[in-house]
């Protein structure tokens, strides 16, 4: 446990995520060029991307499943190797169907990626770091977007479509054949012991197990509530925003976008440390990062004219800490499940923050037509993409992030009698926790 070997272990799986990512975020880079291929408008374009999202998230719950029954090893390389084969076809493709079932392998990979190597750090890793090895794995998946921004866009204009596709695919292919002869679930002697923990026998009571567990829905709505408008932001609305609502121009729109990602990298290591230091204070820096998102979007939304840059580029820092902070949810769901479980809990915890992303996505695009249509029904002479209609849309997600807030509250409360009940531990108020940790301190 924690050797040198584990560090190889998660090292190898972590460059397997870096490929999923790579793979996930190469479509999102390629727009002019694959309208041009497969001579489709950014709107039928934006099907092939929103069709991945929707597989993966779909794949969330079965994949958590057989991560139960098979193990990471095989689910990471599985994964490695369907998204290499949907790749090929995307390299290949010269229409649209195909480029689909393309991007269908390529999201049924990646669902299985990012949660079994967060499932395979508790095979080789024991006590603090555990907390803190999430967080690096979610910041490896950072490298990935990076390297699809630069280098695959780069390869892409250098080489064409089929080559640079073709390149990926090949990325897929090694990254299968390095886990599977590096990448194991747990050291000679197996995996960590569950305790006395009684695991329910058959997939479905272990998932009904996993979900029952209050620590996995606190993950699930950690997750739903800080992932869903750094998503909403990078995925889909953020780029229209900032270059038709403010006005930016396309260069300083990426400029500022990357905030997000480099944000997220910096603030990762802090949350991770942070949580492995103060395990029974994460959610309540869970709910102060949901009260940050809310004020930040609060104050783009509501300040008088365009926002200024520098309050623009603090929401860009607050949803890039958003992040990490989405990313303890699997923390909460690895200290309360049995490892037996802890696949479905994860899978559990990461639908969380794709059904805010999808409920969010296509409600924006509604309240804009909206606000849009009945601006022009009232004579004004307006475009689709105007600031006015981005402050009414955007607001939708004060409903999502309200809800996720009161969950989380409601969740830990559970969890924490739960906690009381079971292991007689008491979690006081912070400030009470504070005053007495001053009392102590010598003068
Ligand atoms: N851009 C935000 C990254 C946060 C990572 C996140 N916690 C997560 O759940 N990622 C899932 C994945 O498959 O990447």
């Amino acid at each position: 446990m924690n050797s040198a070997r584990s560090w190889l272990v998660w090292g190898v799986a972590a460059l397997a995520y870096i490929a999923a990512v790579l793979h996930r975020s190469s479509l999102g880079v390629a727009g002019p060029a694959a309208s041009e291929r497969f001579e489709v408008a950014a709107t039928e374009l934006s099907t092939l991307g929103a069709v991945q999202v929707g597989v993966y998230a779909a794949m969330q719950i079965p994949v958590g499943v057989l991560l139960d029954r098979l193990g990471p090893r095989v689910l990471i390389a599985s994964g490695a190797a369907v998204m290499a084969g949907g790749q090929l076809l995307v390299a290949i493709a010269e229409d649209m169907p195909l480029a689909i079932l393309g991007r269908v392998l390529v999201g049924i990979g990646d669902a299985a990626t990012f949660i079994s190597v967060i499932r395979l750090q508790s095979g080789w890793f024991r006590g603090p770091i555990l907390a803190q090895m999430s967080q690096y794995t979610a910041i490896s998946g950072q490298v990935g977007q990076l390297l699809s921004a630069v280098p695959f866009v780069w390869l892409l204009s250098a080489a064409g479509w089929t080559l640079s596709f073709g390149t990926l695919a090949a990325v897929g292919g090694v990254a299968f054949v390095l886990v599977l002869l590096i990448v194991f679930d747990a050291p000679p002697g197996g995996a960590p012991p569950t305790g006395s923990i009684d695991v329910p026998e058959g997939w479905l009571p272990r998932l009904r197990s996993a979900f029952r567990t209050p620590g996995t829905r606190l993950g699930f709505w950690t997750h739903f509530s800080l992932l869903g408008s750094t998503n909403l932001f990078l995925l889909l609305w953020g780029f229209p925003m900032l270059v038709e609502g403010l006005d930016y121009s396309q260069a300083q729109a990426a400029g500022l976008m990357s905030i997000v990602v480099v944000t997220g990298m910096v603030v990762g290591p802090i949350v991770g440390i942070t949580t492995a230091r103060f395990p029974l204070r994460r959610s309540t820096l869970v709910l102060a990062l949901v009260a940050l998102v809310v004020a930040a979007w609060a104050a783009v939304l509501a300040w008088p004219t365009q926002p200024p840059t520098w309050l623009v580029v603090l929401l860009l820092v607050v949803l890039g800490a958003a992040g990490p902070g989405s990313t303890v949810g699997f923390d909460f769901a690895r200290t309360s499940n049995p490892l037996r479980v802890l696949g479905s809990a994860n899978g559990i915890v990461n639908v969380g923050g794709f059904i805010a992303t999808f409920a969010a996505m296509p409600a924006v695009g509604i309240i804009l037509d909206l606000v849009h249509s009945a601006r022009v029904a009232g004579g004004e002479a307006v475009g689709l993409y105007d600031w006015e209609g981005f402050r009414v849309a955007l607001s939708f997600q004060f409903v999502l992030l309200a809800l996720g807030f009161l969950m989380v509250v409601r969740m830990r409360r559970i969890t924490r009698s739960r906690l009381r009940e079971e292991e007689g531990i008491e979690v006081g108020p912070l400030w009470a926790a504070i005053a007495r940790r001053m009392r102590r301190r010598p003068d």
